[in-house]
């Protein structure tokens, strides 16, 4: 079977893995181990898809690139050249997109806990939609839209009660959710009548996010039809008509050779599809659709470069091959049980002597496993590494755990790397820290 290479990746003559035109071994010696590298023509590819999709179909729409999945003031300008908007969700976030240039009517801030502050900041710095998400959001918004005497586009983020199939704790769209206004109980009914009877609120219209990581798309088309069929029912009671009907975001990708992610493209058909189909059916204004991928733009293009250090073998029981990286730089697989496949960047030509390893991080947890079990040629100290698909929810999730510093992230394309997130130092690691006095 041909082994899967993400973009750009490819096999130099050295029988190295180059990404972006660029070799990762030289990128190891140049930048350190570990480093994130992210394939761009692979990001603006996957940008890309989605909106021209969208386009072809003559659909009015937004992509906003969730930008949780990788934040950094780089990634906000290439998805911001790639002429994608951008949602957020915390204070941090949207202080990033705005000090990267995003025009702040791009940018919509989400969150089921937004603070005052950061309700306060959306506010002044006039971002384009805040999505509404439960009662105290309102209360609170609407104390400060009544001070800044300013009127704010929302929309109201519903628990539509579709369960995705993914992993637990990603799915989001059923009735037993932290996030959302839920549909079944008559409290997204409450919200509406007291976001449109407040002038301070403009109300753009509905949005609902079933969870991350689907293939199947059964659950985008449920999800779809519940949502068009409520804005049928407030239509006819309230009045109300949705402009923007907002499906978030979910799209899956490949991580191992088990997942089998449709194209961009084939999302938005599909999801297109069922919209038109509902509207025309209840004869509905065609919304605008708004979608909000984050993992599938940045999953794929992002390999964490690792060096193998210890390798500690347990007869008949399990080989560990320790990197010098781990939960600090990927929690996925503590946390989710993710799955990954790895290669090994330095000799990627060497099929002799497979063997059966664990790859594991250096932090003092057990639980610190990125992969549980691979075939991988033998290993030894200084191999490099390649783990694949860890450009979503990676760096962003990272941690100083054990006082690790953070990796450094580099960009490649068309033979160039470019640092866009600096290694942190050790000095970094103490830089709030205050002495006794
Ligand atoms: C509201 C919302 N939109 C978009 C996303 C992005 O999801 P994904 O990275 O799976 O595309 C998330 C995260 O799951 C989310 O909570
Ligand atoms: N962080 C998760 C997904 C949560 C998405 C954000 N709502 C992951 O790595 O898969």
């Amino acid at each position: 079977m041909k082994e899967w290479l993400s973009g750009t990746s490819a096999i130099n003559e050295k029988g190295h893995l180059c990404i972006g035109g660029c070799d990762t071994v030289t990128l190891s010696e140049k930048f350190g181990t570990p480093l994130f590298v992210y394939d761009v023509a692979l990001i603006r590819k996957m940008a890309r898809g989605f909106k021209e999709a969208f386009e072809q179909l003559g659909m009015k729409h937004k992509v906003a690139y969730a930008s949780k999945a990788f934040t950094c003031l780089a990634i906000y300008q290439l998805i911001e050249q790639e002429g994608l908007s951008c949602d957020v969700v915390s204070a941090g976030e949207l202080h990033t997109a705005l000090k990267a240039g995003m025009a702040p009517e791009k940018i919509a801030f989400h969150g089921n806990n937004k603070t005052f502050f950061e309700l306060e900041m959306a506010v002044n710095e006039k971002v384009g939609t805040i999505i509404v998400d439960n009662f105290t959001e309102i209360a609170l918004l609407s104390e400060i839209l009544s001070q800044t005497q300013t009127t704010q586009n929302v929309l109201l983020r519903l628990a539509p009660g579709i369960d995705a199939h993914t992993h637990e704790f990603i799915m989001t769209g059923q009735e037993d959710s932290k996030f959302g206004f839920d549909v079944k109980s008559g409290q997204a009914e409450r919200a509406l009548k007291l976001v449109l009877d407040n002038p301070h609120f403009c109300l753009k219209g509905l949005h609902c996010h079933i969870g991350s990581q689907i293939f199947n798309t059964e659950g985008f088309h449920a999800a779809t039809e519940k949502m068009i069929d409520l804005m049928v029912e407030w239509e006819h009671h309230y009045q109300f008509t949705a402009e923007v009907l907002n499906l978030g975001g979910g799209f899956g990708v490949h991580y191992t050779e088990e997942d089998e992610p449709l194209e961009a493209a084939e999302y938005v058909r599909q999801i297109a599809q069922i919209v038109k189909k509902s509207c025309q059916e209840h004869l509905y204004p065609l919304p605008e659709v708004w979608i909000e991928p984050g993992r599938s733009i940045v999953a794929e293009a992002g390999t964490t470069l690792y060096s193998v250090g210890a390798v500690k073998e347990i007869p008949s029981i399990r080989k560990y091959v320790s990197v010098d990286g781990g939960m600090g730089d990927n929690i996925r697989t503590a946390l989710y049980d993710a799955k990954y496949q790895a290669k090994v960047a330095n000799r990627m030509r060497d099929r002799q002597e497979l063997e059966e390893v664990a790859i594991t991080g250096k932090y003092c947890e057990s639980g610190d496993m990125l992969i549980h079990s691979i075939q991988l040629p033998k290993l030894h100290y200084g191999d490099l590494i390649a783990l694949q698909t860890t450009g979503a929810y990676g760096y962003s999730m990272s941690s100083n755990y054990n006082r690790n510093p953070r990796p450094a992230v580099v960009f490649v394309e068309e033979g160039a790397a470019q640092l866009v997130i600096q290694r942190e130092t050790l000095e970094d690691l103490i830089h709030l820290d205050l002495p006794l006095k």
